[in-house]
């Protein structure tokens, strides 16, 4: 469904993705690891379009993506790194940021209270502003306006940055039974081995601009990649230092 063939960018003399091949089947959920500074942002701006790659090419559904931006990115849904809510806004209009351009007021209202609660926010919830909300709970709001729309893509950027364990794990949870759901054809960035064994079909290790290693979650354990097994364990070496 989405195809990277050779996908390279450069930020001046530095070489971030050099020959990116990676294939993501309709409705599997994949999930890039990888070290600080080795391109999954990058990777991700790729896809979205706001990095134009120097060579390679991203493919959608058989055709450049690129031609086909505006249905792409009609069908997609991103949860940030932060939740990135708007402050000014109370929590049933972030949510239903979209909704609101192509249906009645009252209508995106009322799907956005219904998202809310499938991510475990009671009505009471839609009309706090973001500031009255903890971390978690900003999460499940950015989680429900992710999914506002009925994406039939969704990236999850570092989902669970910031929330204590227990928080985290109800959040992968959520996003694994949310992908089941919808089978919706799911992106991870993180570094969190537990979202990785929660939300995952299938994981990429991106390592000095290509896939070191990539396979099912039930491989990954068996690899026989030793910076692969050092970063599930994480385990530091010396020669890892800066890399
Ligand atoms: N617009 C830019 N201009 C110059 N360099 C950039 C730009 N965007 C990213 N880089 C560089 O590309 C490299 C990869 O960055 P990227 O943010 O993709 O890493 P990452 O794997 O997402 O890291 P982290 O896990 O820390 O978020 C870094 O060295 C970064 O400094």
């Amino acid at each position: 469904m989405i195809e990277l063939r050779g996908l390279s960018k450069s930020f001046g003399s530095k070489q971030v993705l050099d020959g990116i091949d990676l294939t993501l089947a309709e409705g599997e959920s994949l999930v890039v690891i990888g070290g600080s500074g080795t391109g999954k942002s990058v990777l991700l701006r790729c896809i979205l379009g706001l990095e134009t790659p120097d060579a390679g090419q991203i493919m959608w559904r058989g055709a450049p993506l690129a031609k086909q931006r505006d249905a792409f990115m009609q069908g997609f849904g991103m949860l940030f790194q932060n939740a990135a809510l708007f402050d000014s806004l109370p929590i049933w209009r972030n949510v239903a940021f979209r909704l609101l351009r192509r249906m009645p007021k009252g209508q995106a209202r009322d799907v956005a209270v219904a998202k809310l609660a499938r991510v475990g926010l009671g009505p009471e919830v839609a009309d706090l502003y973001p500031a009255a909300l903890s971390g978690g709970m900003r999460k499940r709001a950015g989680l429900a306006r992710a999914i506002a729309d009925d994406p039939r893509v969704i990236f999850f950027d570092e989902p669970t940055t910031g929330l204590d364990p227990i928080r985290a794990a109800a959040i992968n949870a959520l996003i694994r039974e949310i992908v089941d759901e919808t089978g919706a054809t799911a992106i991870t960035i993180t570094h969190d081995m537990t979202s990785v064994r929660a939300i995952g079909d299938r994981v990429a290790l991106l390592d000095r601009g290509r896939i070191r290693w990539q396979g099912t979650v039930a491989e990954m354990d068996a690899a026989p990649d030793q910076y692969l097994q050092d970063f599930i364990a994480g385990r530091a070496r010396l020669s890892y230092a800066g890399g």
